[in-house]
């Protein structure tokens, strides 16, 4: 049976934010600090690529009990024997997603509005990606900004758990959570930060002192 990972602190790897220190690296450390789940996502990347960095991430995180997904690329997910995969609306069918991941693995979705969260298929769909709370310079090509009562209605809206998604920080922790949202998700929050292991830690603390 498949299960929803714990989403409280959603690390989404970006290869040019990570530059410095390396995706591996930035997620050992945010792993340190008290993510839950780490995202591959790299845009730029082939399918081989995506497979070599997302198995040298899953041999980081064994042991860890820390859900890696990959982003888009079915293909590679299922060769590195992810957690999971998670697309977006325009990436492909949720019914061929399920198809070639099988039963077992993590699915996530992208949702932007409360109609698509509604229309999610919990058959399916183990989790949705909500947002964007805010714009953000992490993904050129991102929908309007809905602010927290959008995220909200999102929440509200769909069948399965929700994890928030665009231009979130530390602070925004607690607006996301009485939203109803049950995590954050973060890429510039923690990759590229001069510590990504104390930028981690201080989004945890966050979520910890609402949520523990
Ligand atoms: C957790 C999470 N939420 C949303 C997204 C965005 O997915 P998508 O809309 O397919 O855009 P790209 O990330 O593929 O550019 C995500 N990756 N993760
Ligand atoms: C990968 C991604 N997806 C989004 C969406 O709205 O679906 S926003 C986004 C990037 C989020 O980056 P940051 O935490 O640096 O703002
Ligand atoms: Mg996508």
């Amino acid at each position: 049976m498949r299960r929803c990972p714990d989403l409280s602190l959603y690390l989404v790897l970006d290869p040019g934010l990570c530059a410095g220190v390396g995706m591996v690296e930035t997620a050992r450390a945010a792993v340190a600090g008290g993510a839950t789940v780490v995202q591959l996502r790299d845009k730029a990347a082939g399918t081989a690529r995506m497979i070599e960095t997302g198995r040298a991430l899953k041999a980081a995180l064994a042991g860890t009990g820390v859900v890696l997904i990959v982003n888009d690329d079915v293909e590679a997910a299922v060769a590195i024997g992810a957690d999971g995969l998670h697309i977006g609306q325009g990436d492909m069918a949720v019914t061929e997603a399920r198809a070639r991941i099988g039963p077992a693995m993590v699915l996530g979705l992208s949702v932007e509005t409360p109609a698509l969260a509604a229309a999610v298929d919990p058959a399916l769909v183990d989790y949705i990606g909500a947002g964007p709370v805010f714009a953000t310079p992490s993904k050129l090509d991102h929908k309007a900004p809905v602010g927290f009562e959008g995220l909200a209605a999102q929440v509200a809206a769909s069948p399965v758990p929700a994890v928030a998604i665009g231009g979130l920080k530390a602070e925004h922790v607690a607006q996301v959570l009485k939203a109803g949202a049950q995590g954050v998700a973060v890429v510039s929050a923690i990759c590229g930060q001069p510590d990504p292991e104390a930028a981690a830690r201080a989004l945890r603390d966050r979520i910890d002192a609402l949520t523990v």
